[in-house]
């Protein structure tokens, strides 16, 4: 049976009382001058305002359906004792992170990852779940640009310009408490975002090649400027520049304190194809991978 997870991401996280004596503000100037090679935009971009419950969070639902794998879900993972549905997946996610949630203390959860590979989504659930609040770096630059998407950012002021917002956005996000933020893609490639991603705890969403390229085939490559510029069907061309990519971040990826591989999910759960494992199950495994971070 097909059950439905409701995420309430609402500007009231990030009203309750707690959330706002622990975030240090409800909004970032951004100061930091930019190297692109538009030098029309220092003005803009250094008075830029960084709203961040409006655009993020604000009055946001999304609604998230939990079907398939719960069949397979397997126990051990899942830790409930017997096979569950989907709701049954609902609950384990909350226990879950109610046990978690003391070891956490406030720590932000960065999640990283190839493009595609489910942080926005899966960063959702975990807080809303963990009653974080939840923040996009992507969505945060194209803020910070005044509403430019990454696309045109890349192609207007170049991956260098998009880089340095983005180290600065990690920067500042890094000195606040109850996160839960999906990093950009690349944002593995500089040390200094690690510095900063090390303050908290750090999940590396370890997804197949072969399921990042069907799942970005299915939505286009427009928004993904990397992978802009090779011939052929959406498949394939994703999965050619997406192997590129993983090539030279691989290790990148693996400074991160956790490591979530949906493969190790699926064989767990006895699923055959890792393009089955719903959300909340990933949402899970993550915890269950924090939880034993933080108790080593
Ligand atoms: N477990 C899943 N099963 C099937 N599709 C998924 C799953 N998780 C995410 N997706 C889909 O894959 C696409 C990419 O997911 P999402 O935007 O969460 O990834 P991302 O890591 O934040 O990507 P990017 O870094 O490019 O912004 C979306 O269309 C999303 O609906
Ligand atoms: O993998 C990457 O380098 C990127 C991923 C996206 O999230 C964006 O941050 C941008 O398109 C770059």
């Amino acid at each position: 049976m097909e059950a439905k997870v409701v995420q309430s991401l609402q500007w009231s996280t990030l009203n309750s009382s707690e959330n706002i004596m622990r975030r240090p503000s409800s909004s970032l100037r951004y100061t930091k001058r930019f190297n692109g090679n538009d030098q029309r935009h220092h003005q803009t971009l250094a008075s830029c305002h960084l709203g961040f419950g409006k655009g993020v969070i604000g009055q946001r639902s999304v609604v998230l359906k939990v079907s398939c794998s719960s069949q397979n879900v397997s126990a051990s993972v899942l830790e409930s004792g017997s096979v569950p549905t989907s709701s049954d997946e609902a609950v384990i996610l909350k226990k879950k992170s109610e046990d978690i949630e003391p070891y956490l203390d406030g720590r932000c959860i960065y999640l990283v990852g190839m493009m595609g590979s489910g942080k926005t989504t899966v960063g959702r659930i975990l807080s809303e779940t963990l009653g974080y609040s939840f923040f996009d770096c992507d969505t945060l630059i194209e803020q910070a640009v005044g509403g430019t998407t990454v696309a045109e950012i890349f192609k207007l002021y170049g991956e260098c310009f998009f880089r340095d917002n983005e180290t600065e956005i990690i920067r500042k996000l890094s000195s606040m408490q109850r996160l839960v933020v999906s990093t950009g893609g690349g944002a593995v490639v500089r040390p200094i975002n690690w510095k900063y991603m090390h303050k908290g705890i750090s999940v590396w969403l370890d997804v197949p090649l072969e399921a990042l390229a069907r799942r970005i085939a299915k939505v286009g490559t427009d928004s993904r400027p990397l992978l802009h510029g090779e011939s052929g069907d959406a498949y394939t061309k994703a999965l050619e520049r997406l192997s590129t990519l993983l090539e030279d971040r691989g290790e990148a990826y693996a400074n991160a304190s956790a490591r979530v591989s949906l493969e190790n999910i699926a064989a767990k759960l006895g699923c055959k194809d890792v393009c089955n494992l719903t959300p909340t199950a990933i949402a899970i495994e993550a915890l269950v991978q924090i939880e034993k971070f933080l108790k080593k």
